[in-house]
């Protein structure tokens, strides 16, 4: 998978050659490309923004250098183009996995009020492009935001992470938060593991969990439970 990122500040994605994501790109699993947008700008003042047409507060994006950057980051390979935005599609576990099979992800970062939807547009009538949001809050910008969906994809690539089975059994792979989980030593602070544990019980074991795991998701994310399909919950569930 090849990966590029056009934004005004580069040093914002620097994170993402360090530790895990940092080997599969040195691994070759994942090519990663950093881009400046000033880089396309022409005047002296490099200006990316100018005033909202219609008024209103802050600044918006010029069309122009992202049209310069953007075509000239493209190319003619194909590609999905993200733009991070608290106004996008909730991104998921599902976007993760949907993303993680394709060639190519370009993300284009916002700042100030935004980007000039016609970049948005203008693109969308030649490649996918998807306008997504990491959470119901607002950012300054949109690097942060590729840290975060960068790192969700990539984990999933194959050799990245040592055992892929813990992609599978991710939080959500099942429709249910992850419930707690224990290490040595068996007391700590005079909080104990719970016995089930360490029970060899395995059946006990894996019963005690997806309670755990229920009780957790119904706790915290009543909405992702109910969002389950009905076959997902056996009759032992349903106590919760
Ligand atoms: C493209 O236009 C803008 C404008 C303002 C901020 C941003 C950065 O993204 C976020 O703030 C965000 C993403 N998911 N949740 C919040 C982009």
């Amino acid at each position: 998978m090849r990966i590029d990122v056009v934004t005004i500040f580069p040093g914002y994605l620097a994170p993402l050659r360090e530790a895990l994501l940092g080997r599969a790109i040195e691994a070759g699993l994942v090519e990663l490309g950093v881009h400046d947008l000033r880089d396309w700008t022409h005047d002296v003042h490099q200006a990316v923004d100018d005033s909202p047409y219609g008024g209103g507060p802050g600044m918006v994006m010029r069309p122009q250098v992202w049209g310069e950057a953007l075509d000239a980051v493209l190319g003619d390979a194909p590609a999905r183009l993200v733009v991070p935005t608290p106004a996008g599609r909730p991104f998921t576990q599902a976007t993760a996995q949907a993303w993680a099979g394709e060639e190519r992800l370009v993300f284009a970062c916002g700042r100030y009020e935004g980007i000039d939807q016609r970049v948005v547009d203008a693109y969308a009538q030649r490649m996918p492009v998807d306008e997504v949001s990491i959470g119901d809050y607002v950012l300054v910008g949109g690097e942060v935001a590729v840290l975060v969906m960068v790192e969700a994809v990539v984990r999933l690539l194959p050799g990245v992470l040592g055992n892929p089975v813990s992609a599978q059994e991710d939080s959500f792979s099942d429709g249910l938060l992850e419930g707690p989980a224990y290490t040595r030593p068996v007391s700590w602070r005079g909080l104990d593991v719970p016995d089930v544990l360490r029970s060899g019980n395995h059946a006990a074991i894996a019963r005690w969990r997806r309670d755990r795991a229920l009780e957790r998701t119904a706790a915290r994310r009543p909405d992702l439970l109910d969002a389950l399909p009905d076959h997902a919950l056996d009759r032992t569930d349903r106590a919760f």
